[in-house]
């Protein structure tokens, strides 16, 4: 599926503000982004219940609409997936999944009972939706969704309403039934994790235009800019002022190439990328070209979360605060001094806005 330059405006305001990307089949593109940035109403455009002012949508070359040409919602190959899934109450299973396919039940018993072997629910095939959990829904929507072998499936949060509990085992089973079906799936969701997870490629969304499109990988690692860096995680952000191509901070020199002289950068590294030495009689480590030179700072603050320990700092110069994540327990009392060093290869340099 090719979108190519979508605008669409409510009240003047452009919710939707010249989105373009490819979904190819077989791949899962997520649509990423916070609250009404305009998720939902580029999917909406896509399914052909709302109306672009103006752009196009191709699905497998042929043309599905622009603004001058039309093809209605039901003749799109196009499946819906929305949050809350609804199944027909008074339909069993069986014709829930067949309700998309010409003759029912009767004429698709081979279709219907290979979908629902597939996402494990064939012992439900006489049950009723109301008989059924919120994931076993789930899963019965999903065979439904693929049950006519749309091009392109559109997924809207759909598993939002599931238990978290639940969820990351859904979501590993529903991509692999979306893979097996070769379809170009395009899932709207606001949790960075799921669309680490699920996604062959991002498309990172703010205000109505795609700041940034790429494997998980890309985004997390080579961010755009300091909140698409923040998106994915807590992120500790140094500012300072370029001098020389180059920006002084406690931490040593980062160079700053093609920012002007005089202007403020920010420097943000995720918490995990901290490296933390214990104080020795008030010396640190020695500068390295991986981690640059250490600062010391003072413990604010500890907690446990499980897996690791998430410490607060103060840096003695410049009284930044800063997070370190350290993997298991580590607990150091308040006033502790440590050093602290920022791993070279993991920050990123933004100027600021
Ligand atoms: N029919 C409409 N008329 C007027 N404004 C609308 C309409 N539909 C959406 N909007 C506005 O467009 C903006 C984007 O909405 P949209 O639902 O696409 O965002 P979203 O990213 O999907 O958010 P959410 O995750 O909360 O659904 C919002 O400010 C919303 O109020």
């Amino acid at each position: 599926m090719q979108v190519r330059n979508l605008i669409r405006a409510f009240d003047g305001q452009r919710v939707v503000n010249d989105v373009s990307f490819t979904v190819s089949p077989g791949e899962v593109a997520c649509l990423l982004g916070p609250s009404g940035c305009g998720k939902s109403t580029t999917l909406r455009i896509i399914a052909g219940v709302d109306m672009q002012d103006s752009g196009s949508i191709h699905v497998d070359g042929k043309l599905v609409c622009d603004t001058v040409y039309r093809v209605p919602p039901e003749r799109r190959a196009i499946g819906l997936m929305f949050q809350d899934f609804a199944l027909f109450p008074h339909l069993p299973v069986s014709e829930n999944v067949a309700f998309g396919l010409k003759g029912g039940y009767r004429a698709n018993r081979e279709r219907v009972g290979a979908l629902l072997e597939r996402v494990h629910m064939s012992r439900h095939v006489d049950s009723y939706p109301h008989e059924l959990s919120g994931g076993e829904q789930q899963r019965v929507a999903l065979a439904r969704a693929l049950a006519p072998q749309p091009r392109v499936l559109l997924m809207d949060e759909p598993f939002s309403g599931l238990d978290e509990r639940l969820r990351d085992g859904i979501r590993d089973d529903t991509l692999a039934l979306l893979k097996d079906e070769g379809t170009a799936v395009l899932l709207v969701t606001h949790e960075p994790h799921e669309a680490m997870r699920m996604a062959d490629q991002i498309l990172l969304m703010r205000n109505g235009s795609i700041v940034q499109q790429g494997a998980p990988y890309n985004l997390y690692n080579a961010p755009v800019d300091r909140m698409a860096a923040a998106f994915f995680s807590d992120i500790n952000v140094l500012t300072g002022r370029v001098q020389g191509a180059l920006t002084q901070t406690p931490f040593g020199q980062f160079l700053t190439p093609g920012v002007p002289d005089g202007s403020e950068v920010e420097i943000v590294i995720r918490p995990q990328h901290l490296k933390i030495d214990f104080d020795r009689g008030g010396h640190g480590p020695a500068p390295t070209r991986e981690n640059g030179t250490a600062a010391l700072a003072r413990v604010t603050r500890a907690r446990y979360l499980g897996r690791e320990s998430l410490v607060e700092f103060t840096t003695e110069a410049g009284a930044i605060a800063l997070t370190a994540t350290v993997p298991g327990v580590f607990l150091p009392p308040p006033s502790t001094p440590m050093w602290l060093m920022l791993r070279r290869d993991r920050v990123f340099v933004f100027p600021k806005n």
